[in-house]
């Protein structure tokens, strides 16, 4: 348990270099036990230290944290004079380099839960989730959603907490009161996503990861709010190999070199490759995909066997070698392996949604960038022969703008007909959205900007109906979201495969009725 003081935890900030100096800290105020720390107003638990942080923080979020039990809080020196005089006698340590001080403080105030869990991290341009599900639902064996701690773009669960996720990796003073749930609740495992910016941003900072798994790197995720460059993007998942004991990491993505070269500081590294190259330790051989399935040939150092998996989609392949290279690492048998995995599904990505006569199919998919586009389409061709595809989706307001004119171009490639719509414009006018990517589009290239995303779904089925043959409407990008960020706002929506499905049900309730 944990047994740290006040003075234990200014004493560590000052030892890291992170602590510009402490006010209210007298002898009796040093000695106050510290259980925590919170980032968040609306989290503050007794005990716990307040973080006062970030361009949207106001004094009262302070005030709020005292009344609820904070026994003092950390900030930076600009805010300083501010602060105390919004909290006046209240001690507090006043940091140098804020985003680290406050991990630092976070992982020794919540007494480094990581040391008794095994703690998985994954990070890639694509992927990340789905292997979060692949890992959860192994480490889960006969017990859905029973045992493992997930943290992720999708969801986060710690054993007490179980929630929508907002960032895929939280600030470190969430990040560490779900690692100390998970050790309350006795959850032996936490299977987490670790994103660019959770690394930049030093949001894991003092944590050690027992595997890291490195999927994949593509062009994105570039703009002010992100990073200003892919060398940046690119540098900042690199630092996951300064964090763990051992990794994962695949042979056949871009800057495969530069990955394999960095992640040579870990002392157990294993290769894995959906291509079967040469010196994988992981690898596939005998690949088999069609209509909503994948199957192949897994070879491992301590196993070798036939592999299925319930999500269609190729690049699956790659995700599932992951899952089995980091159940390798930890010691999983074969036996626990190839039947949880063979369930796995992940929310939002690849749900394949047929009508009985299967002329009409839908893919609701996460497919949001180029690296997921360069996988997504050619699997769709391969797996749907001779089916039109019909593919609909938006680009994001306020980052990552080169999905803007990339995803049509990649699209056109594929599709024989685009609809751009709606996908979390934030405070970008849709319309000029929609208008760059319409501007993107290739010359030849069928399209229609439909601006609102239920009406767009509703047209794309229909225009799967109308024309010969089979059809496979691919829905890209919301997943099974149910809110849409537009302005400040996140604002509630309908899931794409149910409108989808209302549409269907409806064009046959019309059929029936002309008959
Ligand atoms: C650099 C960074 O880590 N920024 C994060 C940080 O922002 P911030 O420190 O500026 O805080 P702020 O939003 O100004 O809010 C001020 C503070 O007041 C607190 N507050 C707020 C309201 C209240 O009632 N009481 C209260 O105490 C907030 O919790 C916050 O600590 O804390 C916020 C609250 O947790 C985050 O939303 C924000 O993430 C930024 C905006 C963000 O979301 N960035 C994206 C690009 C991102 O991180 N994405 C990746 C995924 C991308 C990928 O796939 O690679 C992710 O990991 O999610
Ligand atoms: N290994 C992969 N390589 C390329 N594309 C992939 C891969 N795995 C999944 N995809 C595509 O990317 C989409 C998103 O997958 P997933 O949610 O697992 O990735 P993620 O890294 O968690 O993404 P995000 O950071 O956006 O949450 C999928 O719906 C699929 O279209
Ligand atoms: N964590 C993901 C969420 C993507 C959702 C997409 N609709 C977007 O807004 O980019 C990302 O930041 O890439």
């Amino acid at each position: 348990m944990n047994t740290t003081n006040l003075s234990g935890i200014a004493e560590l900030l000052r030892a890291r270099g992170t602590l510009a100096e402490v006010r209210n800290l007298t002898q009796e105020a040093g000695a106050t036990p510290v259980t925590g720390c919170d980032c968040d107003s609306r989290v503050v638990r007794p005990g716990h230290v307040f973080v006062c942080k970030g361009q949207a923080f106001r004094p009262a979020y302070l005030v709020s944290a005292l009344e609820k039990g904070a026994v003092a809080y950390l900030c930076d020196e600009e805010h300083a004079d501010s602060l105390e005089q919004a909290a006046p006698g209240v001690p507090a340590l006043v940091a140098s380099d804020l985003r680290r001080a406050m991990a630092y403080a976070s992982a020794d105030a919540f007494g480094h839960p990581d040391h008794d869990i095994k703690v998985v991290g994954i990070t890639g341009t694509k992927g990340k989730s789905t292997v979060s599900y692949m890992l959860r639902s192994v480490l889960d064996g006969e017990e859905p959603y029973s045992g493992t701690g997930v943290i992720g773009s999708i969801d986060t669960f710690d054993g007490v907490e179980n929630s929508e996720s907002h960032n895929t990796t939280p600030e470190s003073p969430d990040l560490w009161r779900h690692l100390a749930n998970a050790r309350e609740a006795g959850l032996p495992y936490m299977d987490m996503e670790v994103s660019s910016q959770g690394l930049k941003y030093d949001r894991v900072l003092g944590l050690t990861l027992d595997v890291a798994c490195f999927l994949n790197i593509g062009r994105d995720h570039i703009s002010p709010v992100e990073h200003p460059d892919f060398e940046d993007y690119f540098e900042s998942k690199l630092r996951i190999f300064d964090i763990c004991r051992s990794a994962v990491i695949n042979m056949d993505c871009e800057h495969a070199d530069v990955i394999a070269k960095r992640a040579s500081r870990c002392p157990r590294v294993l290769r894995f490759s959906a291509e079967g190259r040469e010196g994988a330790d992981v690898w596939a051989s005998d690949i088999q995909s069609g209509y909503g399935y994948v199957q192949f040939v897994a070879h491992t150092p301590s196993w070798e066997g036939s592999c299925a998996l319930s999500m269609p989609g190729l690049f699956n392949v790659d995700n599932a070698l992951a899952t089995i290279a980091i159940c390798e690492l930890l010691g999983i048998p074969e036996e626990d392996i190839v039947g949880p995995l063979s369930r796995a599904k992940v929310p939002g990505r690849m749900e394949l949604l047929s009508t009985p006569d299967q002329k009409v199919t839908a893919l609701v998919d996460y497919a949001h960038n180029k690296l997921s586009y360069q996988r997504f389409f050619p699997s769709v061709k391969k797996e749907f022969p001779g089916y039109r595809i019909i593919a609909l989706f938006g680009a994001p307001g306020g980052k990552a703008y080169e999905r803007r004119t990339e995803l049509p171009q990649e699209a056109a490639k594929w599709a024989d007909y685009l609809i751009y719509t709606e996908e979390d414009p934030a405070n970008d006018p849709l319309e000029e959205i929609c208008q760059q990517m319409a501007d993107a589009t290739p010359a030849g290239t069928p399209y229609e900007v439909i601006l609102d995303r239920e009406a767009a779904v509703r047209r794309a089925t229909e225009l799967a109906y109308e024309g010969e043959g089979p059809a496979i409407v691919c829905l890209l990008a919301k997943g099974d979201e149910t809110r849409q960020h537009e302005g400040n706002d996140f604002v509630p929506c309908r899931p794409d495969g149910d409108i989808f499905q209302d549409a269907v049900r409806e064009h046959a309730a019309k059929a029936k009725a002309e008959q």
